[in-house]
Protein backbone atom coordinates (compact mmCIF):
# COMPACT_ATOMS: atom_id res chain seq x y z
CA UNK A 1 0.00 0.00 0.00
CA UNK A 2 1.10 3.71 -0.45
CA UNK A 3 2.85 5.40 2.50
CA UNK A 4 0.84 8.45 4.01
CA UNK A 5 3.73 10.76 2.69
CA UNK A 6 4.06 9.37 -0.83
CA UNK A 7 0.18 9.65 -0.70
CA UNK A 8 0.30 13.33 0.02
CA UNK A 9 3.00 14.05 -2.58
CA UNK A 10 0.50 12.13 -5.20
CA UNK A 11 -2.75 14.65 -4.29
CA UNK A 12 -0.53 17.49 -4.41
CA UNK A 13 0.58 16.80 -7.67
CA UNK A 14 -2.35 16.24 -9.39
CA UNK A 15 -4.05 19.18 -7.96
CA UNK A 16 -1.32 21.51 -9.66
CA UNK A 17 -1.71 19.57 -12.57
CA UNK A 18 -5.57 19.48 -12.51
CA UNK A 19 -5.86 23.41 -11.39
CA UNK A 20 -2.50 25.31 -12.01
CA UNK A 21 -3.85 28.50 -11.86
CA UNK A 22 -5.24 28.27 -8.51
CA UNK A 23 -2.53 29.10 -6.48
CA UNK A 24 -4.61 30.66 -3.48
CA UNK A 25 -6.28 27.23 -3.25
CA UNK A 26 -2.89 25.26 -3.50
CA UNK A 27 -1.59 27.32 -0.76
CA UNK A 28 -4.17 26.40 1.87
CA UNK A 29 -5.05 22.79 0.88
CA UNK A 30 -0.60 22.31 1.04
CA UNK A 31 -0.82 23.90 4.10
CA UNK A 32 -3.53 21.37 5.51
CA UNK A 33 -2.11 18.30 3.77
CA UNK A 34 1.46 18.41 5.24
CA UNK A 35 0.45 18.92 8.60
CA UNK A 36 -2.19 15.45 7.96
CA UNK A 37 0.55 12.67 7.04
CA UNK A 38 0.68 11.40 10.81
CA UNK A 39 -2.89 10.80 10.95
CA UNK A 40 -2.65 9.15 7.73
CA UNK A 41 0.18 6.81 8.76
CA UNK A 42 -2.59 5.92 12.02
CA UNK A 43 -5.37 5.80 10.10
CA UNK A 44 -3.96 3.38 6.34
CA UNK A 45 -8.11 2.91 5.65
CA UNK A 46 -8.03 6.75 4.80
CA UNK A 47 -5.36 6.39 2.55
CA UNK A 48 -6.63 3.36 1.05
CA UNK A 49 -10.07 5.10 0.56
CA UNK A 50 -8.63 7.98 -0.91
CA UNK A 51 -10.16 9.99 1.62
CA UNK A 52 -7.44 13.40 0.88
CA UNK A 53 -8.45 12.57 -2.98
CA UNK A 54 -11.82 13.33 -2.28
CA UNK A 55 -11.51 16.30 0.63
CA UNK A 56 -9.87 18.59 -1.98
CA UNK A 57 -12.61 18.23 -4.51
CA UNK A 58 -15.60 20.48 -3.79
CA UNK A 59 -18.93 18.70 -3.81
CA UNK A 60 -20.03 21.09 -6.27
CA UNK A 61 -18.74 24.57 -7.75
CA UNK A 62 -21.04 26.61 -9.17
CA UNK A 63 -20.37 30.01 -11.43
CA UNK A 64 -23.13 31.93 -12.30
CA UNK A 65 -23.67 36.08 -14.29
CA UNK A 66 -25.12 38.54 -12.64
CA UNK A 67 -26.77 40.82 -14.80
CA UNK A 68 -27.43 44.62 -12.84
CA UNK A 69 -27.89 48.73 -13.61
CA UNK A 70 -26.10 50.90 -12.29
CA UNK A 71 -27.11 54.80 -11.51
CA UNK A 72 -26.02 55.92 -14.94
CA UNK A 73 -28.04 53.04 -16.68
CA UNK A 74 -25.28 51.55 -17.82
CA UNK A 75 -25.78 47.20 -17.75
CA UNK A 76 -23.20 45.81 -16.34
CA UNK A 77 -22.16 42.19 -15.52
CA UNK A 78 -20.04 40.30 -13.15
CA UNK A 79 -19.02 36.65 -12.04
CA UNK A 80 -21.03 34.79 -9.15
CA UNK A 81 -20.03 31.94 -7.17
CA UNK A 82 -20.85 29.25 -4.74
CA UNK A 83 -18.57 26.25 -3.80
CA UNK A 84 -20.64 24.04 -1.79
CA UNK A 85 -17.18 21.97 -0.22
CA UNK A 86 -18.19 19.43 2.11
CA UNK A 87 -21.20 18.38 3.80
CA UNK A 88 -19.97 15.30 5.77
CA UNK A 89 -20.74 17.08 8.85
CA UNK A 90 -23.66 19.28 7.66
CA UNK A 91 -25.66 21.36 5.27
CA UNK A 92 -22.90 23.96 3.98
CA UNK A 93 -21.70 26.47 5.92
CA UNK A 94 -19.46 29.88 4.86
CA UNK A 95 -19.68 33.43 4.01
CA UNK A 96 -19.90 35.72 0.58
CA UNK A 97 -17.14 37.68 -0.42
CA UNK A 98 -17.42 41.00 -2.72
CA UNK A 99 -14.50 42.33 -3.68
CA UNK A 100 -12.53 42.43 -7.63
CA UNK A 101 -10.06 39.76 -6.28
CA UNK A 102 -12.54 37.18 -6.11
CA UNK A 103 -12.23 34.20 -8.48
CA UNK A 104 -12.95 29.94 -7.88
CA UNK A 105 -9.26 30.06 -6.60
CA UNK A 106 -10.13 32.10 -3.93
CA UNK A 107 -13.55 30.91 -3.40
CA UNK A 108 -11.63 27.37 -3.43
CA UNK A 109 -9.40 28.08 -1.13
CA UNK A 110 -12.04 30.09 1.38
CA UNK A 111 -14.24 26.85 1.19
CA UNK A 112 -11.55 24.55 1.96
CA UNK A 113 -10.55 26.53 4.93
CA UNK A 114 -14.04 26.64 6.08
CA UNK A 115 -14.51 22.72 6.45
CA UNK A 116 -12.08 22.39 8.78
CA UNK A 117 -12.71 25.81 11.02
CA UNK A 118 -16.70 24.56 10.99
CA UNK A 119 -15.59 20.96 12.30
CA UNK A 120 -13.17 22.95 15.06
CA UNK A 121 -16.57 24.64 16.30
CA UNK A 122 -17.83 21.44 17.11
CA UNK A 123 -20.96 21.95 15.82
CA UNK A 124 -23.15 20.34 12.90
CA UNK A 125 -21.83 22.50 9.81
CA UNK A 126 -20.29 21.86 6.40
CA UNK A 127 -17.95 23.85 4.24
CA UNK A 128 -18.54 26.28 1.77
CA UNK A 129 -17.90 29.65 0.61
CA UNK A 130 -19.22 32.06 -2.30
CA UNK A 131 -19.20 35.95 -3.66
CA UNK A 132 -18.36 37.99 -6.96
CA UNK A 133 -16.29 40.27 -8.27
CA UNK A 134 -18.21 42.59 -7.77
CA UNK A 135 -16.64 45.81 -5.76
CA UNK A 136 -19.00 47.55 -3.39
CA UNK A 137 -16.59 50.82 -2.93
CA UNK A 138 -17.78 53.28 -4.34
CA UNK A 139 -20.65 52.16 -5.44
CA UNK A 140 -24.24 54.06 -3.69
CA UNK A 141 -26.97 51.64 -1.66
CA UNK A 142 -29.23 51.42 -4.90
CA UNK A 143 -26.47 49.46 -7.24
CA UNK A 144 -25.51 47.45 -4.32
CA UNK A 145 -28.96 46.70 -3.80
CA UNK A 146 -29.66 45.94 -7.81
CA UNK A 147 -26.40 43.63 -7.43
CA UNK A 148 -27.86 41.84 -4.37
CA UNK A 149 -31.11 41.18 -5.75
CA UNK A 150 -29.46 39.82 -9.13
CA UNK A 151 -27.32 37.57 -7.30
CA UNK A 152 -29.67 36.19 -5.05
CA UNK A 153 -32.27 35.46 -8.36
CA UNK A 154 -29.62 32.51 -9.40
CA UNK A 155 -28.12 31.97 -5.88
CA UNK A 156 -31.55 30.85 -4.12
CA UNK A 157 -31.68 27.96 -6.61
CA UNK A 158 -28.92 26.14 -4.59
CA UNK A 159 -29.40 27.09 -1.24
CA UNK A 160 -31.64 25.99 1.66
CA UNK A 161 -31.90 26.34 5.57
CA UNK A 162 -31.02 22.81 5.66
CA UNK A 163 -28.52 22.80 2.86
CA UNK A 164 -26.65 25.67 2.42
CA UNK A 165 -26.42 28.76 4.76
CA UNK A 166 -24.36 31.48 3.43
CA UNK A 167 -23.24 34.66 5.19
CA UNK A 168 -21.05 37.55 5.01
CA UNK A 169 -17.49 37.91 4.84
CA UNK A 170 -15.51 40.95 3.11
CA UNK A 171 -17.66 43.70 1.36
CA UNK A 172 -20.64 41.59 2.65
CA UNK A 173 -22.12 43.26 6.19
CA UNK A 174 -25.38 43.96 7.50
CA UNK A 175 -26.96 46.49 4.35
CA UNK A 176 -25.86 43.36 1.78
CA UNK A 177 -27.05 40.67 4.02
CA UNK A 178 -30.59 42.61 4.36
CA UNK A 179 -30.92 43.28 0.20
CA UNK A 180 -30.00 39.24 -0.28
CA UNK A 181 -32.25 38.56 2.20
CA UNK A 182 -35.19 40.42 1.34
CA UNK A 183 -34.81 39.24 -2.00
CA UNK A 184 -34.52 35.28 -1.27
CA UNK A 185 -37.82 35.60 0.92
CA UNK A 186 -39.79 37.43 -2.17
CA UNK A 187 -38.97 34.37 -4.26
CA UNK A 188 -39.42 31.83 -1.77
CA UNK A 189 -41.36 33.07 1.36
CA UNK A 190 -40.00 33.47 4.57
CA UNK A 191 -37.39 31.23 5.55
CA UNK A 192 -35.11 32.62 7.74
CA UNK A 193 -32.66 30.16 8.43
CA UNK A 194 -31.43 30.47 5.08
CA UNK A 195 -29.02 33.05 5.76
CA UNK A 196 -26.77 34.31 9.23
CA UNK A 197 -25.84 37.88 10.06
CA UNK A 198 -29.21 38.62 9.74
CA UNK A 199 -30.62 42.44 11.26
CA UNK A 200 -31.89 41.70 14.92
CA UNK A 201 -35.51 42.34 13.63
CA UNK A 202 -35.59 39.70 11.37
CA UNK A 203 -34.06 36.57 12.88
CA UNK A 204 -30.32 38.19 13.56
CA UNK A 205 -28.74 36.37 16.57
CA UNK A 206 -27.67 39.12 19.19
CA UNK A 207 -23.32 38.99 18.96
CA UNK A 208 -23.14 37.54 15.95
CA UNK A 209 -21.40 41.51 14.11
CA UNK A 210 -18.95 41.03 17.09
CA UNK A 211 -18.49 37.36 17.15
CA UNK A 212 -15.12 36.95 15.05
CA UNK A 213 -13.26 39.48 16.61
CA UNK A 214 -14.24 38.75 19.97
CA UNK A 215 -13.77 35.26 19.34
CA UNK A 216 -9.55 35.68 18.24
CA UNK A 217 -9.75 37.32 21.30
CA UNK A 218 -10.67 34.53 23.57
CA UNK A 219 -8.50 32.29 21.36
CA UNK A 220 -5.46 34.44 21.93
CA UNK A 221 -6.55 34.55 25.35
CA UNK A 222 -6.84 31.24 25.65
CA UNK A 223 -3.47 30.33 24.23
CA UNK A 224 -1.70 33.00 25.75
CA UNK A 225 -3.04 31.37 29.37
CA UNK A 226 -1.06 28.11 28.23
CA UNK A 227 1.73 29.94 28.44
CA UNK A 228 1.33 31.13 31.96
CA UNK A 229 1.02 34.60 30.00
CA UNK A 230 -2.18 37.17 29.88
CA UNK A 231 -3.43 40.42 27.88
CA UNK A 232 -3.33 42.47 30.07
CA UNK A 233 -0.87 45.40 30.02
CA UNK A 234 0.01 44.01 26.21
CA UNK A 235 0.84 45.98 23.13
CA UNK A 236 -1.04 44.42 19.92
CA UNK A 237 -0.73 45.95 16.04
CA UNK A 238 -3.96 45.42 14.16
CA UNK A 239 -4.33 45.28 10.03
CA UNK A 240 -7.15 46.29 8.95
CA UNK A 241 -10.18 47.80 9.98
CA UNK A 242 -13.32 45.67 8.75
CA UNK A 243 -15.72 43.89 11.26
CA UNK A 244 -13.02 41.38 12.38
CA UNK A 245 -10.70 44.49 13.32
CA UNK A 246 -13.24 46.33 14.91
CA UNK A 247 -14.23 44.00 17.47
CA UNK A 248 -11.11 42.62 18.04
CA UNK A 249 -9.80 46.20 19.13
CA UNK A 250 -13.03 46.83 21.79
CA UNK A 251 -12.30 42.92 23.07
CA UNK A 252 -8.77 43.70 23.47
CA UNK A 253 -9.37 47.22 24.93
CA UNK A 254 -11.59 45.38 27.50
CA UNK A 255 -9.15 42.45 28.16
CA UNK A 256 -6.45 44.80 29.32
CA UNK A 257 -4.73 45.19 26.32
CA UNK A 258 -3.78 48.25 23.89
CA UNK A 259 -3.88 48.14 20.16
CA UNK A 260 -1.51 50.54 18.40
CA UNK A 261 -2.65 50.15 14.85
CA UNK A 262 -5.43 50.02 12.55
CA UNK A 263 -4.92 49.76 8.91
CA UNK A 264 -6.64 49.41 5.54
CA UNK A 265 -5.50 49.23 1.83
CA UNK A 266 -3.89 52.59 1.48
CA UNK A 267 -2.25 53.09 5.10
CA UNK A 268 -2.40 52.48 8.75
CA UNK A 269 -2.93 54.36 11.80
CA UNK A 270 -0.66 54.43 15.04
CA UNK A 271 -2.41 55.81 18.10
CA UNK A 272 -0.08 54.78 21.32
CA UNK A 273 -3.16 55.88 23.56
CA UNK A 274 -4.51 53.06 21.97
CA UNK A 275 -7.61 53.03 18.77
CA UNK A 276 -10.61 53.70 20.32
CA UNK A 277 -12.94 50.73 18.46
CA UNK A 278 -15.88 53.13 18.06
CA UNK A 279 -14.15 55.72 15.67
CA UNK A 280 -13.01 52.56 13.49
CA UNK A 281 -16.76 51.79 13.84
CA UNK A 282 -17.98 55.54 12.58
CA UNK A 283 -15.85 55.71 9.95
CA UNK A 284 -16.07 51.90 8.32
CA UNK A 285 -19.60 50.88 9.25
CA UNK A 286 -21.27 54.29 9.04
CA UNK A 287 -19.55 56.45 6.45
CA UNK A 288 -18.35 53.77 4.45
CA UNK A 289 -15.09 56.26 4.63
CA UNK A 290 -11.04 55.38 4.69
CA UNK A 291 -9.22 54.98 7.73
CA UNK A 292 -7.38 58.08 6.98
CA UNK A 293 -9.63 60.02 8.66
CA UNK A 294 -9.45 58.75 12.25
CA UNK A 295 -6.49 60.87 12.27
CA UNK A 296 -8.29 63.91 11.90
CA UNK A 297 -10.60 62.78 14.73
CA UNK A 298 -8.15 61.70 17.38
CA UNK A 299 -5.16 63.79 18.70
CA UNK A 300 -2.81 61.55 19.52
CA UNK A 301 -2.80 59.65 16.31
CA UNK A 302 -0.87 59.70 13.19
CA UNK A 303 -1.73 58.02 9.44
CA UNK A 304 1.05 56.81 7.16
CA UNK A 305 0.50 54.96 4.08
CA UNK A 306 2.17 51.90 3.44
CA UNK A 307 2.05 48.26 5.35
CA UNK A 308 1.33 48.42 9.08
CA UNK A 309 4.00 45.65 9.33
CA UNK A 310 7.04 47.42 8.16
CA UNK A 311 6.07 50.00 10.57
CA UNK A 312 9.10 49.71 13.48
CA UNK A 313 7.71 49.94 17.39
CA UNK A 314 7.73 47.64 19.76
CA UNK A 315 5.24 45.13 20.42
CA UNK A 316 3.66 41.55 21.98
CA UNK A 317 1.05 40.39 19.53
CA UNK A 318 0.15 40.55 15.78
CA UNK A 319 -3.63 39.81 14.53
CA UNK A 320 -3.72 40.76 11.10
CA UNK A 321 -7.19 41.09 10.68
CA UNK A 322 -7.30 41.87 6.81
CA UNK A 323 -6.89 39.60 3.38
CA UNK A 324 -5.13 36.70 2.85
CA UNK A 325 -1.09 36.91 2.03
CA UNK A 326 -0.46 39.97 3.80
CA UNK A 327 1.93 39.00 5.76
CA UNK A 328 5.46 37.34 3.16
CA UNK A 329 8.62 36.04 4.66
CA UNK A 330 9.89 39.82 5.34
CA UNK A 331 6.89 41.10 6.98
CA UNK A 332 7.12 38.08 8.94
CA UNK A 333 11.26 39.32 9.97
CA UNK A 334 9.94 42.45 10.49
CA UNK A 335 7.30 41.37 13.16
CA UNK A 336 10.38 39.33 14.94
CA UNK A 337 12.11 42.98 14.87
CA UNK A 338 9.53 44.34 16.62
CA UNK A 339 9.62 42.16 19.19
CA UNK A 340 6.36 40.12 18.89
CA UNK A 341 5.83 36.85 20.13
CA UNK A 342 2.44 35.83 19.23
CA UNK A 343 0.73 36.24 15.97
CA UNK A 344 -2.89 35.26 15.98
CA UNK A 345 -4.75 35.55 12.42
CA UNK A 346 -8.39 37.32 12.41
CA UNK A 347 -8.33 37.38 8.66
CA UNK A 348 -8.32 34.16 6.31
CA UNK A 349 -4.95 33.00 5.83
CA UNK A 350 -3.01 36.42 6.03
CA UNK A 351 0.14 34.37 6.78
CA UNK A 352 1.86 33.05 3.31
CA UNK A 353 3.92 29.88 3.64
CA UNK A 354 6.90 30.98 4.35
CA UNK A 355 5.82 33.32 7.03
CA UNK A 356 4.28 30.11 9.11
CA UNK A 357 7.37 28.93 8.83
CA UNK A 358 9.18 31.32 10.34
CA UNK A 359 7.22 31.87 13.32
CA UNK A 360 8.01 28.21 14.12
CA UNK A 361 11.91 28.42 13.20
CA UNK A 362 12.26 31.69 15.34
CA UNK A 363 9.70 30.40 18.29
CA UNK A 364 6.53 32.68 17.61
CA UNK A 365 3.45 31.29 18.47
CA UNK A 366 1.44 31.30 15.95
CA UNK A 367 -2.51 30.76 15.84
CA UNK A 368 -3.95 30.06 12.68
CA UNK A 369 -6.96 31.45 11.12
CA UNK A 370 -8.98 28.23 11.00
CA UNK A 371 -8.87 28.20 14.52
CA UNK A 372 -8.69 31.58 15.70
CA UNK A 373 -11.48 33.47 13.53
CA UNK A 374 -14.14 30.51 14.08
CA UNK A 375 -16.13 32.56 16.03
CA UNK A 376 -17.91 34.22 13.37
CA UNK A 377 -19.22 30.73 11.60
CA UNK A 378 -20.06 29.26 15.35
CA UNK A 379 -22.61 32.18 16.33
CA UNK A 380 -23.74 31.67 12.79
CA UNK A 381 -24.49 28.16 13.59
CA UNK A 382 -26.01 29.62 16.60
CA UNK A 383 -28.04 31.96 15.29
CA UNK A 384 -29.38 28.95 12.92
CA UNK A 385 -30.17 27.23 15.33
CA UNK A 386 -32.37 29.86 16.77
CA UNK A 387 -33.77 29.96 13.55
CA UNK A 388 -35.24 26.50 13.84
CA UNK A 389 -36.26 27.07 17.19
CA UNK A 390 -37.87 30.67 16.81
CA UNK A 391 -36.62 31.78 19.95
CA UNK A 392 -34.37 34.71 20.26
CA UNK A 393 -31.20 34.30 23.36
CA UNK A 394 -29.77 37.12 24.93
CA UNK A 395 -26.56 39.10 24.30
CA UNK A 396 -24.60 37.13 27.21
CA UNK A 397 -26.12 33.85 26.73
CA UNK A 398 -24.33 33.65 22.79
CA UNK A 399 -21.33 35.32 24.21
CA UNK A 400 -20.46 33.16 26.95
CA UNK A 401 -21.36 30.55 24.02
CA UNK A 402 -18.92 31.68 21.78
CA UNK A 403 -16.29 31.83 24.57
CA UNK A 404 -17.06 28.39 25.47
CA UNK A 405 -16.66 27.38 21.87
CA UNK A 406 -13.31 29.23 21.46
CA UNK A 407 -11.92 28.00 24.55
CA UNK A 408 -12.77 24.65 23.50
CA UNK A 409 -10.97 24.97 20.04
CA UNK A 410 -7.76 26.00 21.65
CA UNK A 411 -7.97 23.09 24.07
CA UNK A 412 -8.74 20.50 20.98
CA UNK A 413 -5.93 22.12 18.76
CA UNK A 414 -3.33 21.69 21.89
CA UNK A 415 -4.63 18.36 22.92
CA UNK A 416 -4.04 17.25 19.10
CA UNK A 417 -0.71 18.60 19.04
CA UNK A 418 0.25 16.97 22.40
CA UNK A 419 -0.93 13.50 20.96
CA UNK A 420 0.79 13.53 17.87
CA UNK A 421 4.33 15.26 19.72
CA UNK A 422 3.95 18.42 17.79
CA UNK A 423 5.20 20.86 20.91
CA UNK A 424 3.21 24.26 20.50
CA UNK A 425 2.45 23.84 17.10
CA UNK A 426 -0.99 25.01 17.14
CA UNK A 427 -1.38 25.28 13.79
CA UNK A 428 -0.68 21.45 12.82
CA UNK A 429 -2.94 21.17 16.23
CA UNK A 430 -6.14 22.60 14.85
CA UNK A 431 -5.72 20.85 11.17
CA UNK A 432 -5.51 17.95 12.97
CA UNK A 433 -8.48 18.35 14.91
CA UNK A 434 -10.79 19.48 12.88
CA UNK A 435 -9.57 16.94 9.70
CA UNK A 436 -10.23 14.00 12.24
CA UNK A 437 -13.86 14.84 12.68
CA UNK A 438 -14.76 15.12 9.39
CA UNK A 439 -12.21 12.28 8.29
CA UNK A 440 -14.16 9.83 10.50
CA UNK A 441 -17.86 11.07 9.16
CA UNK A 442 -16.38 10.61 5.85
CA UNK A 443 -15.08 7.28 6.38
CA UNK A 444 -18.94 6.02 7.92
CA UNK A 445 -20.56 7.43 4.80
CA UNK A 446 -19.14 5.64 2.50
CA UNK A 447 -18.03 6.15 -1.29
CA UNK A 448 -19.32 9.69 -1.59
N1 LIG B 1 -16.73 38.78 8.91
C1 LIG B 1 -16.55 37.60 9.46
O1 LIG B 1 -17.39 37.12 10.24
C2 LIG B 1 -15.33 36.81 9.17
C3 LIG B 1 -14.30 37.32 8.42
N2 LIG B 1 -13.15 36.60 8.28
C4 LIG B 1 -12.02 37.11 7.51
O2 LIG B 1 -11.52 38.30 8.09
C5 LIG B 1 -10.96 39.15 7.09
C6 LIG B 1 -11.63 40.52 7.15
O3 LIG B 1 -13.02 40.35 6.90
P1 LIG B 1 -14.10 41.41 7.39
O4 LIG B 1 -13.56 42.22 8.51
O5 LIG B 1 -15.36 40.69 7.54
O6 LIG B 1 -14.22 42.30 6.08
P2 LIG B 1 -14.59 43.82 5.93
O7 LIG B 1 -15.05 43.99 4.54
O8 LIG B 1 -15.47 44.27 7.03
O9 LIG B 1 -13.17 44.50 6.13
C7 LIG B 1 -12.04 44.15 5.38
C8 LIG B 1 -10.94 45.04 5.85
O10 LIG B 1 -9.71 44.66 5.26
C9 LIG B 1 -9.13 45.80 4.67
N3 LIG B 1 -8.36 45.37 3.52
C10 LIG B 1 -8.79 44.75 2.41
N4 LIG B 1 -7.77 44.54 1.58
C11 LIG B 1 -6.67 45.03 2.22
C12 LIG B 1 -5.30 45.09 1.91
N5 LIG B 1 -4.86 44.62 0.74
N6 LIG B 1 -4.46 45.65 2.82
C13 LIG B 1 -4.91 46.13 4.01
N7 LIG B 1 -6.20 46.09 4.34
C14 LIG B 1 -7.06 45.55 3.47
C15 LIG B 1 -10.28 46.68 4.27
O11 LIG B 1 -9.88 48.02 4.15
C16 LIG B 1 -11.19 46.49 5.47
O12 LIG B 1 -10.79 47.29 6.53
C17 LIG B 1 -11.13 38.39 5.78
O13 LIG B 1 -10.00 37.61 5.54
C18 LIG B 1 -12.32 37.48 6.06
O14 LIG B 1 -12.34 36.35 5.23
C19 LIG B 1 -12.98 35.40 8.89
C20 LIG B 1 -13.97 34.86 9.65
C21 LIG B 1 -15.26 35.47 9.76
O1 LIG C 1 -20.72 33.02 9.45
C1 LIG C 1 -20.47 32.40 8.44
O2 LIG C 1 -21.15 31.49 7.98
C2 LIG C 1 -19.29 32.79 7.59
C3 LIG C 1 -18.02 33.01 8.30
C4 LIG C 1 -16.92 33.00 7.32
O3 LIG C 1 -17.09 33.27 6.15
C5 LIG C 1 -15.58 32.61 7.76
O4 LIG C 1 -15.47 31.99 8.81
O5 LIG C 1 -14.61 32.90 7.04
Amino acid sequence: MTNATDYVNQIKTAIKTRDPYQTEFQEAAFEVLDTLVPVLEKHPEYVAENLIGRLVEPERAIQFRVPWQDDAGNWQVNRGFRVQFNSAIGPYKGGLRLHPSVNLSVVKFLGFEQILKNSLTGLPIGGGKGGSDFDPKGKSDGEVMRFCQSFMTELQKYIGPDLDVPAGDIGVGAREIGYLYGQYKRLNGSQNGVLTGKGLTYGGSQARTQATGFGVLYYTEALLKAQGDSLQGKKIKISGAGNVATYAIEKATELGATVITVSDSNGYIYDPKGIDFKVVQQIKEVERGRIKTYADRVESAEYHEGSVWAFDTPYDIALPCATQNEIDAASAQLIKRDGAKYVIEGANMPSQTEAIDFYHANGILFGPAKAANAGGVAVSALEMSQNSERLAWSFAEVDDKLKAIMVNIFAASQKAAETYSLGKNYQAGANIAGFERVADAMHFQGLV
